[in-house]
């Protein structure tokens, strides 16, 4: 792994084990699920009433708990440990999920004569999960075959991460970036974008024009203070690390020890119950709280295929490359009315997904990338 000189961050997996809900999250905890769509971008939460307090916390908990290994690490692949039992079950797993490397021909072949336009998270998918959050840093090898891939494919980067940290990680110009799961958009400029408000023409930091879209805009002083109160509430929990993600905040618990998950759980609750206009979602031993808005990753793609004159074509092919609950958002806007293909990253099987296939980790993700390339370049001769 060619990781920045003086950091040893470790590679992690997160085995999530299968359990009755749905990619190990109680369903009532997973985006949006008990929020009824309004018209405009904002939603309303019915269960974040008083009296379920009590027993949001220890969904919380079962929540943050699916996300921890739960069975014996035995051995070592691919710089993962994985247990004899998880192997069986990703094999069986990978049967609906089929390796996008071993697929690559059933894509392309459905790609060819197609435009493909590329959609990818950032942790877990172009950069290993590794303990500390800003040493999440992508190899220069995987960063050499995002840029060439961009050069041959429309490609955005969208992530949970504020827009700025993804660009500093990432520090490619021939790229889109979406922040804060897709509610920080620099994409390019195009008339139909207009349509949106809090759409602005801007430019980027190469002085080229650009369309900013932040959906969530109104909400960012009220960020801000969420940050600060969660900062202090959780300041004396050893290991506790609060990330400003700009429209959301990051409470993330993978340094704590397990006993004091519960202290987590409750400071984060603590804070949010008195904004009744912020929600929290799950992530890989991490909570995010984020506004209570219409938008996600899936409409951050839908925007983004728009904004690049890609939308309604029978000749544009999406992908999508993710390995986080968030990500299943856009695997649902691709697959519903057969848009395009999600690829999920996963060394572990995964409860029902919406995405069609998958790969292991992020070294397959570049292999992936690569082959993309190569294809494009031998069916352009
Ligand atoms: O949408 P993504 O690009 O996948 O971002 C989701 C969150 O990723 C980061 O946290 C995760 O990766 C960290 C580094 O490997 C890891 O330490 C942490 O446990 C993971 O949850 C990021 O720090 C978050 O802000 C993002 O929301």
């Amino acid at each position: 792994m060619d990781l920045k000189p003086n950091h040893t961050a470790s590679v992690i997996a997160d085995p999530v084990p299968l359990s009755k809900s749905r990619l190990g999250v109680p369903s009532s905890l997973l985006p949006y699920s008990s929020a009824a769509f309004s018209r405009n971008l904002f939603l309303t939460v019915p269960w974040k009433t008083g009296i379920l307090d009590d027993v949001r916390t220890s969904s919380w908990l079962d929540a943050m708990k699916s996300s921890s290994p739960s069975y014996k690490k035995t051995r070592c692949f691919n710089n993962e440990l994985i247990s004899a039992d998880t192997d069986v079950a990703y094999h069986t797993w990978m049967v609906k999920y089929p390796s996008a490397l071993t697929s690559f021909e059933q894509i392309t072949s459905f790609g060819k004569g197609k435009r493909i336009a590329l959609f990818l998270d950032y942790d877990g998918t172009l950069s290993p999960i590794v303990d500390n959050p800003d040493c999440a840093f992508m190899s220069n090898d995987m960063r050499a075959a995002v840029a060439k891939v961009a050069k041959h494919f429309p490609t955005a980067i969208i992530t949970g991460r504020s827009r700025d940290k993804v660009y500093e990680f990432v520090g490619l110009t021939d790229l889109y970036y979406a922040g804060s799961h897709g509610m920080d958009i620099m994409g390019p400029v195009r008339q139909s974008s207009n349509d949106h408000s809090n759409c602005i023409t801007s430019t980027d930091k190469q002085r080229k024009e650009v369309n900013l879209f932040q959906p969530a805009s109104e909400f960012l002083p009220m960020i801000d203070e969420v940050f600060n109160s969660l900062v202090n509430s959780t300041k004396e929990i050893k290991g506790t690390k609060v990330e400003n993600n700009k429209f959301c905040v990051s409470v993330h618990y993978r340094n704590v020890d397990e006993k004091d998950w519960t202290t987590v759980a409750k400071c984060v609750r603590d804070v949010i119950r008195n904004y009744p206009r912020l929600q929290l979602t799950h992530g890989r031993k991490v909570l995010e709280v984020r506004p209570v808005i219409n938008w996600d990753k899936g409409r951050a793609v839908t925007f983004l295929l728009e904004s690049l004159g890609l939308s309604n074509c029978d000749d544009v092919l999406p992908i999508y490359v993710g390995d986080d609950r968030t990500d299943e958002d856009a695997f649902k806007v691709l697959r519903e009315g057969n848009r395009g293909y999600g690829i999920l990253v996963s060394s572990v099987p995964k409860e029902e997904s919406n995405a069609d296939f998958s790969l292991r980790d992020p070294q397959e993700v570049m292999e992936f990338l690569k082959s993309l390339v190569i294809w494009k370049k031998k069916s352009a001769l």
